[in-house]
């Protein structure tokens, strides 16, 4: 379940095939192409903290960027709509057998929707990062009591999933997640960690990065989308690996 081990440490295979597909050269496609996969990583915080109305979280264990209303509410409630059409019970990697580590929906977005393909651009071009190493993106539902257990979302590359999951595009490099809606009560991400506890809003977005700047995983990028206790939360997210996708 991608279920962080502090003490855990791969380095030589990511750090390896990390370096391997950065893409230290401009753009070369219309939108997001600079930074490749988003490993080394330094390009891409230089490129955030360039954003107008961007946060970095104060952390030296963490990577992680805020910037509130990156969405605005319209685009929020088409994405919402879309989830709401089209959700299945969300999956984990590396099941641990809690049947209630992860008990939201899931929806897988179309990409061929303009509605999906404007958030597509707006993504590639906030972080700068190739299209071609973004997973599709998803959409993901909390109504009251449902909760994502502290988990990280790179892979960990001794669980038995790590092959189904990485071996065309290698690890996660980089999330970023947008919040389309303020749900009445709970709801938060947890970064327990770094003791940082994010408020979901309408149209926020937080991007981090899961590896380290050596590339290995990072396990202070565990989280935990707390329990909604009235309303719903709708999140979208969008994973980067370190090879392109499919
Ligand atoms: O909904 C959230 O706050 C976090 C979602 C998440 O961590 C995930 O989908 O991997
Ligand atoms: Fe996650």
């Amino acid at each position: 379940m991608d279920f962080a081990d502090p003490g855990l440490c791969f380095p030589l295979r990511v750090a390896h095939n990390a370096r391997m597909n950065a893409n230290p050269n401009p753009a070369s496609d219309s939108v997001g192409v600079g930074f490749g996969s988003g490993y080394p990583i330094e390009p891409v915080v230089a490129h955030l903290s360039d954003q107008p109305r961007v946060q970095k979280v104060p952390s030296p264990k963490l990577t992680l960027f805020v910037r509130k209303q990156f969405l605005d509410p319209a685009l929020c409630q088409s994405l919402m709509d879309r989830i709401d059409a089209s959700r299945r019970p969300s999956t984990v990697g590396d099941s641990n057998g809690d049947p209630y580590f992860r008990t939201s929906e899931t929806c897988d977005l179309d990409a061929a929707d303009p509605v999906v393909a404007e958030l597509d651009k707006r993504i590639l071009a906030f972080t700068g990062l190739d299209r071609r190493h973004g997973e599709p993106i998803q959409g993901q539902r909390y109504a009251a009591g449902q909760e994502f257990k502290a988990h990280t979302d790179y892979f960990e590359p001794t669980g038995e999933d790590y092959d189904k999951y990485c071996s065309v595009a290698g690890q996660r490099t980089w999330t970023v997640m947008i919040y389309l809606n303020d749900p009445e009560a709970g709801g938060a991400t947890r970064f327990r960690v770094i003791d940082k506890i994010v408020q979901p809003e309408t149209g926020k977005l937080l991007a981090w990065s899961n590896l380290r700047p050596d590339g290995t995983p990072n396990a202070a990028t565990l989280h935990h989308a707390m329990k909604v206790r009235a309303g719903t939360k709708y999140v979208v997210t969008k994973w980067f690996r370190e090879r392109p996708w499919g």
